[in-house]
């Protein structure tokens, strides 16, 4: 009965997305239990050979590759059933045109200096033209800077956007981000509308500029703001850390009057800046997702909701209408909870020399976590079920929501609006709640996305990981090495946390997601832990080498096998893995060059911070990733020039141990030249060759 109740009477029997898995999966999963085979022999080797000479080095060298083995078995969960997804937009079109639900954008940001005011206006103008109805989209800002300069900023992107979302519609442009689209190379003697588009360039240079020029005086001048009623919520008295919540709509999307220059209705913009006091825990970006969800109920409550960071455009215009096939879908629809998309970014150098592109990660771990229905909630790029986000468990009642909505039209004014937003943004509004623990996202943890995504899984939803062929966001990787670092701190810091806390996956998804999605969350919650075993190995086979002390098996002797064929075995992989998703040769290197540098540094400090934080001395922070770089820094990381930024603990230690391992294999290879026995050169080996291997790797610190 159900399957006869689509919109033009069309039966539903065709699914509006499906699901496929990956050929040759077998073949894998033998080639995977050589290796583990291989593992298991290194293991027994260790176990049966421990030498007279060098004991605790031998056992420490047990302990770590048993830590690199079960590590090993534990990512063997995100390859095991990799699945893609392909949605029918026809046919959402074909069914539900007429009755496509509305749409909330929540956009993020925090600072008018990292995260610059016109960089975030066209992420915003990119969601505001989206295709697809505007009278169904409302766009909302959190500003968690609190910043005069940021809500200026998008009153000049409400009026450029009666300008922009007209062009382009009418002539169909891509990307809608207006500062990704004019940072293209566009040849304006082959354009068909090169006047329409030397106007609306004229007029988004003129806007930015506007904008920039206020950030850099870092005021708004009194001209300015007489412009808007907002700006009087912006006193002497209010700074980013101390501010009264400040709601305004710049766009109602109710009002009549609010059409772009062709007569077309606009979408709802929405200017948000929680309450902030001195002395109140603000939970970051959780805190104002959190705030956003309420205040957005207020205004347009819509049952779906898109969220981005600040620096992230939509690059295709129909993925709205992409994702709603995975929610509207009749059969498998209601237990959707999101859709995560994969961040991608707009500015990876052909090489990606600090591999921010996540290729592989992004290509089939992802998509292999997704198999086993645990995919990663990121953050960015996802599109919620409002109903999911808030806490609510799974029913088979969500099976309509979709299909019916209604519009809530207010009857309120627009001030009256604002105000009765206002008290939903203030600190004390989730005194004696559950927001933050069983509703909204989850506080007290630096990766509030994966934590939220884990509990909502738990709750019995099934969430979607979809990968489209043509790009769905961009966003900005950092360019310079130590802003790669310390975000890769932040993630791993905050993973293992998880790990430690009591959503530990293995205890708190016990019973309530599959074991294989507990295995691929365990992947990257347990980044901070690995750095211990690598740790040892980058250190104690030089030092053995320096004090002649042996610790691989001979060359000639079978047992040096197994230590072969695994690593073989395992580069090999890897390196056809990392072509097979579009890497270079040379993006390949780097990747395996950044994993050796995030190891023995950001993975590290997170592991001995998180420790600390467990021994309960200091509470979680979040630093922001900055978007904006100089000049000459960008130059240099277009060239793919290793730029290390400021000066950084993180550099030490990889300039240790690339020092320590260049005496090593230097000492070494000066025995092989002054004649050693055969029986040593075997023993030696090995370890000159990881020597050799460190010092290719960290070189760039010794240069
Ligand atoms: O107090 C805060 C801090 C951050 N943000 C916003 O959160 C977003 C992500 O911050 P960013 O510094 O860009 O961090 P990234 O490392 O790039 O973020 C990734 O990792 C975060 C978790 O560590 C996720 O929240 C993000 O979605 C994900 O893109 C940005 O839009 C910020 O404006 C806030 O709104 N309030
Ligand atoms: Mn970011």
């Amino acid at each position: 009965m159900f399957m006869k109740m689509s919109a033009n009477g069309e039966e539903a029997a065709v699914p509006l997305f499906e699901t496929k898995g990956t050929k040759g999966n077998a073949a894998y999963k033998v080639f995977s239990l050589t290796i583990f085979l291989g593992i298991v022999s290194i293991w027994v080797y260790r176990l049966i050979c421990i030498p007279r000479t060098g004991r605790y080095a031998w056992i420490g060298m047990f302990v770590a590759e048993l830590m690199f083995g079960m590590y090993w078995i534990i990512t063997q969960s995100v390859r095991w059933n990799v699945v893609f997804r392909h949605p029918f937009k026809h046919r959402l079109s074909s069914r539900y045109e007429d009755k496509l639900p509305t749409v909330d954008i929540f956009v993020c940001t925090a600072d008018p200096i990292l995260e610059p005011p016109s960089m975030v206006i066209s992420t915003v103008l990119s969601v505001m033209s989206y295709n697809y109805p505007p009278e169904k989209l409302s766009v909302y800002l959190s500003d968690d800077g609190g910043s005069e300069l940021t809500f200026y900023a998008l009153l000049e992107a409400s009026n450029f956007s009666k300008y922009w979302i007209p062009f382009c519609k009418k002539f169909k442009v891509e990307p809608r981000s207006p500062q990704a689209y004019f940072a293209q190379n566009i040849d304006m003697n082959h354009l068909k509308f090169a006047h329409e588009f030397s106007n609306i360039k004229k007029l988004y240079e003129d806007m930015k500029s506007r904008i920039d020029s206020a950030v850099e005086k870092g005021c708004i001048s009194n001209e300015i703001k007489g412009q808007h009623r907002g700006f009087s919520e912006w006193n002497s008295k209010v700074t980013k850390k101390d501010h009264q919540s400040i709601v305004q709509i710049l766009i109602d999307g109710w009002n009549p009057n609010a059409v772009d220059i062709e007569g077309n209705k606009l979408p709802t913009l929405v200017y948000l800046s929680r309450e902030k006091r001195p002395g109140w825990a603000h939970n970051f970006k959780a805190g104002s997702m959190n705030a956003l969800i309420r205040v957005s109920s207020q205004i347009s409550n819509a049952p779906i909701i898109l969220n981005l960071d600040c620096d992230m455009y939509a690059n295709d215009p129909d993925t709205i209408r992409d994702a709603l096939c995975f929610f509207m879908d009749e059969k498998k629809g209601h237990q959707i909870s999101y859709v995560q998309y994969p961040q991608r970014f707009s500015n990876i150098t052909k090489n990606d020399i600090y591999s921010n592109g996540f290729c592989v990660i992004l290509k089939i771990e992802l998509a292999g976590i997704d198999g086993f229905g645990g995919t990663l909630y990121g953050g960015t790029g996802c599109f919620h079920r409002r109903v999911s986000l808030c806490g609510n468990k799974y029913s088979k009642d969500h099976r309509f929501e979709l299909h019916n909505v209604e519009s809530n039209k207010k009857d309120e004014t627009v001030q009256e609006l604002e105000g009765a937003c206002k008290p939903l943004a203030n600190c004390d509004y989730e005194n004696d709640t559950q927001w933050g623990k069983e509703m909204g996202l989850v506080y007290g943890c630096p990766v509030e996305d994966v934590v939220t995504g884990l509990t909502i899984q738990c709750r019995g939803w099934k969430p979607v990981y979809h990968n489209p062929t043509k790009d769905a966001f961009l966003g900005i990787a950092p360019t310079t090495l130590d802003i790669a670092l310390i975000q890769f701190k932040r993630w791993s810091e905050g993973m293992f946390q998880i790990f430690f806390s009591k959503y530990c996956p293995f205890i708190y998804g016990h019973g309530k997601i599959n074991l294989g999605a507990q295995m691929g969350y365990c992947v990257y919650l347990l980044w901070a832990p690995v750095s211990l075993p690598t740790l040892y190995y980058v250190v104690i086979p030089a030092l053995g080498l320096l004090h002649g002390v042996p610790l691989f098996p001979e060359v000639s002797s079978l047992w040096f096998l197994p230590f072969v064929y695994v690593f073989a075995a395992k580069t090999i992989y890897s390196l056809i893995e990392d072509l097979n998703c579009g890497d270079t040769l040379k993006g390949w290197w780097n990747l395996q060059r950044m994993w050796a540098i995030r190891r023995i540094t950001s993975f590290l400090f997170a592991f001995i911070d998180t420790i600390i934080w467990k021994l309960g001395f200091f509470p979680t922070s979040f630093s922001v990733t900055a978007k904006v770089v100089d000049d000459d820094v960008l130059k240099r990381y277009q060239q793919e020039i290793m730029e290390f930024g400021t000066s950084s603990n993180m550099f030490t230690i990889i300039a240790t141990i690339a020092v320590l391992n260049l005496f090593s294999f230097g000492w070494g290879f000066k025995n092989v030249v002054f004649g050693t026995t055969t029986r040593e050169l075997e023993q030696f080996i090995p370890q000159m060759t990881i020597s050799g291997l460190l010092v290719d790797k960290y070189n760039f610190v010794l240069i």
